[in-house]
């Protein structure tokens, strides 16, 4: 077992008649790794996550889950993962509780002290009928009937969405505290600030294609910083725009506006030493700007 990826994702190709879904998508998951799967509207995540959990056949290419087959042994596949579907599926006369029972049932594995653990953590009345409970609130329940049986394989479904701050926060130290102990969590968004709080790796899929996997910290250092610089003296804009990976130079009056990765910024600082300056601002840009600097929006991507 040693050494086995938790997931394993190989040349995966999925059409649906005329529409390619996805389009020889590889990638892996350690065991203990929280990777991000980030992808705008119609992507293909769905897709991904639906194949691994051997709900539909790949056209071409395999999606395996602790070396086994998702698709001819997905039974086995049910056993070992927890998933939460993007339209959580619920039964609106039943109790969050009753629904612990049945899916405990199901399973031949109660887990109803851990459900009730985990409702409390995310601060779910397991005691109310579901056709009461608002959108975050089913949400939570079906985080609960994922994470109640401690699977080693968590594959997640746009999870967060609907859930508020406070919540989140605590629905991510839940994730946390399931690779401490080896699982791994595969989980969907199309929201970057919310991948990279929680992800060690963020796969990036765009119409089908992955079209990156980066390591968040490595992500980090590409992070774009906006620089202001109010000088006492007149500058050439053309030395700052001769520091490598520096973009957008502008100079008005005497006052340089500019971008620049994180790994540009030690030349950038000492050229901007170089003249008097009477005020400096530098500010990180969020990860989502960075990400359309480097890899586009996709809006026009042919699929
Ligand atoms: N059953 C289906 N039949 C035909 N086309 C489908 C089917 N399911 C998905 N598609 C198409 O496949 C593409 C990928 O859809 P998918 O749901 O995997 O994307 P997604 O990244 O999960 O998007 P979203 O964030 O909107 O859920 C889309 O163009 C979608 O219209």
């Amino acid at each position: 077992m040693a050494g086995e990826p938790a997931i394993q994702v190989e040349g995966l190709t999925k059409a649906y008649g005329r529409t390619t879904a996805l389009r020889e998508v590889s990638f892996a998951l350690d065991p203990g790794e929280v990777f991000g799967y980030l992808g705008p509207n119609g992507a293909g995540k769905t897709t991904t996550l639906r194949l691994l959990m051997g709900m539909i056949r790949p056209t071409s290419g395999a999606a395996r889950v602790l070396g086994m087959d998702s698709w001819r042994e997905a039974v086995a596949v049910h056993r070992v993962v927890g998933y939460v579907p993007g339209e959580t599926r619920l039964y609106d006369r039943l109790t969050g509780r009753q629904h612990v029972a049945y899916f405990g049932h199901l399973r031949g594995d109660p887990g109803e002290k851990r459900a009730t653990v985990l409702a409390g953590r995310l601060d779910l009345d397991l005691d109310r009928p579901t056709r009461s409970l608002s959108k975050g609130n089913r949400q939570k329940l079906a985080v609960v009937l994922a994470l109640m049986s401690e699977p080693r394989v968590l594959i997640l479904d746009e999870p967060s969405g609907g859930l508020d701050p406070l919540v989140q926060h605590e629905f991510h130290a839940l994730l946390r505290e399931h690779t401490t102990t080896g699982g791994s969590v595969l989980f969907s968004s199309h929201v970057l600030a919310e991948v990279q709080r929680v992800a060690d790796r963020i796969g990036v899929l765009r119409a089908g294609r992955l079209v990156t996997v980066d390591r968040v910290d490595d992500l980090r250092a590409k992070s774009l910083h906006h620089i202001r610089a109010r000088f006492a003296e007149d500058v050439p804009a053309t030395t700052f725009a001769a520091v490598p990976d520096v973009r957008d130079v502008a100079v008005a009056g005497r006052v340089l506006t500019c971008s620049a990765p994180e790994l540009a910024l030690d030349a950038l600082v000492k050229e901007i030493a170089r003249h008097r300056l009477l005020d400096f601002e530098c500010v990180e840009a969020d990860l989502e700007e960075t990400f359309l600097t480097y890899y586009g929006s996709g809006a026009d991507d042919a699929a």
